[in-house]
């Protein structure tokens, strides 16, 4: 029998506790509780009065469309009073300083950057040494530096340590559902809020320093921030330029940590996968990094693991008037969640959907259901270094697999941790490099 709802009705969902409601239950196993609740409430679910959660391929290619219009991505970690059409008013800042950035992170640039990237994956895995190491801070040490070389190159002394701190600062914040005002007397808060301080500080600095320097010569942008200032009719404000690359930078440091770290960890874990990923690695020279699609196989395997193990595993959206989402009623400020790794483990798109296996990403017709794969987003909002991430994936990949022997440590890592990002917990492993 079908079920026939009202139109624009509100979704069901679970009662809970008669104080507490649901967030016991939610904070304790966020992947259990969510899953356990579409199973028993169908693809559209509330477990509060301001929650609505959605497992629909469709609604959430369609929330994912409307973002900045009927819905807004801007979160903050801390409980401050938000104006919503204020809010409304820095997205469009933000779309306006994204849009130019869009220049400064095309394929062309990406691969440019793509033969610093290897010096500084070299160097990264020479400092980190030969003895073991826990695999997250070397990926993170190593992504924060490519990041700010790709976003200010020969101003980027002391950036990665800043959004280092930033991004750890923030991490317990995001892991609560219980939200604190700015003057709430913790450390956690203090730290926050002095850690994104010295963020907006330091990259504000560089700002100014190159505005000051002058314009870049015309064709000759170093980086994304020589393209930001050559940007003109209308010129980008230093504080828009400022806001662009911070917001790139905290986006662009441990998300692709997490998902190498994933690398490592199923390289490791699923021995013939890696054979192969080798086999396709000796046919090319090192030194030329090749493009992603000179190597398929290995190319394959990245999204296979960013299927498995989305980083931003969890995406979440707010409501900016009353709508509708399909049949459904949404009100106001509603909190909208749905979770990018039960999509990408769903039986229902996916032919043995926990199973790693690359190959389906090179069958003639083994194209997914649409809208099933969104490791990067969709719509107005989808990432803006889908390539850029990409092209260090891959490579990185393919120089891992060519050249180093890694060896992870039996017993240690690789339990899932769902927090802020989807990390594969206290993961060390030792990364020797192949005799020549
Ligand atoms: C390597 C793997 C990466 C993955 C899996 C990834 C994933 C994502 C996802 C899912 C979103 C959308 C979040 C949402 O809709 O709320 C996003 C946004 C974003 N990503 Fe990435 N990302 C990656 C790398 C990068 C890199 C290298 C950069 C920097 C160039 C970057 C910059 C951004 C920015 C700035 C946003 C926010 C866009 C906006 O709100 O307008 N990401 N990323």
């Amino acid at each position: 029998m079908t079920t026939v709802h009202t139109p624009a009705a509100r979704p069901p969902g679970p009662r809970g506790h008669r104080l507490l409601g649901n967030v016991v239950d939610y904070d304790k196993d966020r992947v259990a509780f969510l899953e356990r609740c579409r199973r028993e409430y169908g693809d559209v679910f509330s477990f509060d009065p301001r929650t609505v959660v959605i497992a629909d391929p469709a609604l959430i290619h369609d929330i994912l469309s409307r973002t900045n219009d009927d819905f807004l991505a801007e979160t903050v970690p801390l409980a401050v009073r938000t104006d919503e059409e204020e809010t409304a008013a820095g997205a469009q800042l933000w779309m306006t300083a994204r849009r130019r950035g869009w220049r400064g992170l095309n394929r062309s640039v990406a691969e440019a950057h793509a033969l610093r990237l290897r010096a500084i994956f070299e160097r990264t895995l020479r400092q980190a040494g030969p003895g073991e190491v826990d695999v997250l801070a070397v990926m993170k040490d190593y992504v924060g530096r490519a990041i700010a070389d790709f976003c200010v190159s020969r101003d980027a002394e002391g950036l990665p340590a800043v959004i280092a701190e930033n991004t750890e600062a923030l991490d317990p914040l995001s892991r609560s559902s219980y939200m604190v005002p700015p003057w709430w007397p913790s450390r956690r808060v203090r730290r926050f809020i002095r850690a994104r301080e010295a963020t907006v500080e330091a990259i504000a600095a560089v700002v100014r320093r190159r505005r000051a320097a002058g314009p870049p010569r015309p064709g000759v942008a170093e980086d994304l921030l020589d393209v930001l200032l050559a940007a003109d009719s209308p010129a980008l404000s230093d504080v828009q330029i400022e806001r662009l690359i911070r917001g790139i930078m905290l986006a662009a440091y441990g998300v692709p940590a997490a998902a190498l770290t994933w690398i490592v960890h199923d390289l490791a874990a699923h021995p013939q996968v890696r054979r192969a990923v080798e086999r396709e690695a000796t046919a090319h020279d090192a030194e030329v990094a090749p493009s992603t699609t000179a190597l398929p196989y290995t190319e394959a395997f990245v999204k296979e693991v960013l299927r498995l193990r989305p980083p931003t595993w969890l995406i979440g959206r707010t409501a900016r008037r009353a709508t509708t989402l399909g049949e459904w009623q949404l009100n106001p400020g509603d909190q909208i969640l749905f979770s990018l790794y039960a999509l990408h483990r769903d039986e229902r798109w996916w032919r043995d959907p926990e199973a790693l296996d690359p190959q389906r990403w090179l069958e003639p017709h083994g194209q997914q259901q649409r809208h099933t794969y969104l490791p990067f987003g969709a719509g107005p909002r989808v990432c803006v270094g889908t390539q850029l991430g990409m092209i260090q994936l891959v490579l990185s990949t393919f120089w891992l697999a060519r050249e180093y022997d890694v060896t992870i440590t039996p017993g240690r890592g690789g339990t899932p941790d769902f927090g802020g990002l989807l990390i594969p917990q206290g993961l060390t492993a030792t990364f020797r490099p192949r005799a020549q």
